[in-house]
């Protein structure tokens, strides 16, 4: 699994000469499904000649995201992989030393968090460490799910985080509401965080300068934060203040109370845990029988995996299958297989019994 590849950079080599001193920085947030890929791929399809690099974390330990950018220049991705509140002091910080450091012109930096990821210690690492004097945080972007979103935010602190740290607010997925719930959610929204710049969009079509080098985020909002941000320390062991849930990278289910000795590991695991969100990866060489996968997603896929996305291979046929599903929606686009076929998915979801869903899956591979 690549995680970022970048070199380690200490404080010491502060001083050393960076090229791009003072880049713009975009951060998308969003809930699971909201739309933050789609409207990455739109950043990267109209910025012409703007040189965009991008960051993405994921959560789960398959790369799906970023093989779902339709970016020519792969060279231009990063990834981090994870829970980004921990890897904040490490593979963030590492991955945005190496795109700084970068021979060629990079215009702006663009990073898609994961949806369960709250963003304010994402915020805190530009604006109170040492990236603060190498990079602007130029404003945090927020996708919302018109036709799914809710005031109740699924029971999720950070969702709701990601609504009150966003400086621009895109309501995706109109195609999917009714004009009246769109307007209810705007004047909700308008409750949460007075002055965000409201958008609405269809596939993340928004124009790009109302989205980019706007220079809305605000660093004077966040003082207090950073003050409490620095007095914590570089460190990670109290990072949980803003997570009263279970958090754990562990394999065993019961290991809860490891703040201290939370690890860095970025191995396999078969699932992670965030804010009571797990993620299971499942991967396989073998194909899918496709009417025994249909079965399964419309008739035993469990209520509590409300997001899942990869790459399907079914028996007798040549196709890659792109398989997307969010709420109770799904797509399955097909296209062509890179390189040798295999199966690869992520679920996101609550409580998910990994050890079930792993056999149902297995159930519906071809002998
Ligand atoms: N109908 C409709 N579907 C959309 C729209 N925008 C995105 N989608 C679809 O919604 C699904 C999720 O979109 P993504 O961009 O992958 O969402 P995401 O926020 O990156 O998802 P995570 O990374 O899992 O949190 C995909 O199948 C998209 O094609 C829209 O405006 N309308």
């Amino acid at each position: 699994m690549t995680n970022s590849t970048a070199s380690v950079q200490t404080s010491q080599s502060l001083d050393i000469k960076l090229p791009k001193k003072g880049m713009p920085v975009t951060i998308i947030t969003g809930f699971l499904g909201s739309g933050k890929t789609t409207l990455l791929n739109h950043i990267l399809n109209t910025s012409q000649d703007l040189k965009v690099a991008v960051l993405v974390n994921e959560f789960g330990d398959i790369d799906i995201d970023s093989q779902l950018l339709t970016t020519i220049d792969q060279d231009m991705v990063q990834l981090t992989n994870g829970c980004i509140c921990c890897t904040i002091n490490d593979d963030l910080v590492e991955a945005v030393y190496s795109v700084l450091e970068r021979e060629e012109k990079i215009d702006h930096m663009v990073i898609e968090t994961t949806g369960v990821a709250d963003p304010l210690p994402i915020i805190l690492t530009f604006v109170g460490s040492q990236l603060r004097d190498l990079t602007t945080l130029d404003s945090v972007i927020t996708l919302v799910d018109s036709e799914t979103f809710t005031p109740e935010c699924f029971q999720s602190e950070a969702a709701l985080n990601q609504i009150t740290f966003g400086d621009i607010v895109v309501l995706n997925k109109t195609d999917l509401a009714a004009d009246q719930k769109v307007e209810e959610l705007e004047q909700w929204i308008r409750e949460q965080k007075w002055g965000a710049r409201l958008l609405r969009s269809q596939q993340g079509q928004v124009p790009l300068p109302l989205i980019l080098d706007t220079t809305l985020f605000d660093p004077k909002a966040y003082e207090e934060e950073v003050k409490a941000f620095a007095e914590q320390g570089t460190h990670h062991d109290e990072h949980d203040h803003h997570h009263h849930d279970e958090h754990d990278h562990h394999h065993g289910e019961h290991d809860h109370h490891h703040h201290g000795d939370h690890d860095h590991h970025h191995h396999h695991s078969e699932h992670l845990t965030i804010d009571g969100f797990s993620s299971m990866a499942f991967e396989s060489d073998r194909p899918f029988v496709l009417e025994k996968m249909q079965a399964f997603i419309t008739d035993q896929l469990p209520e509590d995996v409300f997001r899942a996305k990869g790459f399907m291979w079914f028996e007798k046929n040549t196709s890659r299958y792109i398989f997307q599903l969010s709420g109770k929606r799904y797509t399955m686009d097909s296209d062509q297989w890179p390189d040798t076929p295999k199966n690869q998915l992520v679920f996101i979801g609550r409580n998910i019994d990994t050890a079930q869903l792993k056999q149902l899956l297995t159930d519906c591979l071809a002998p």
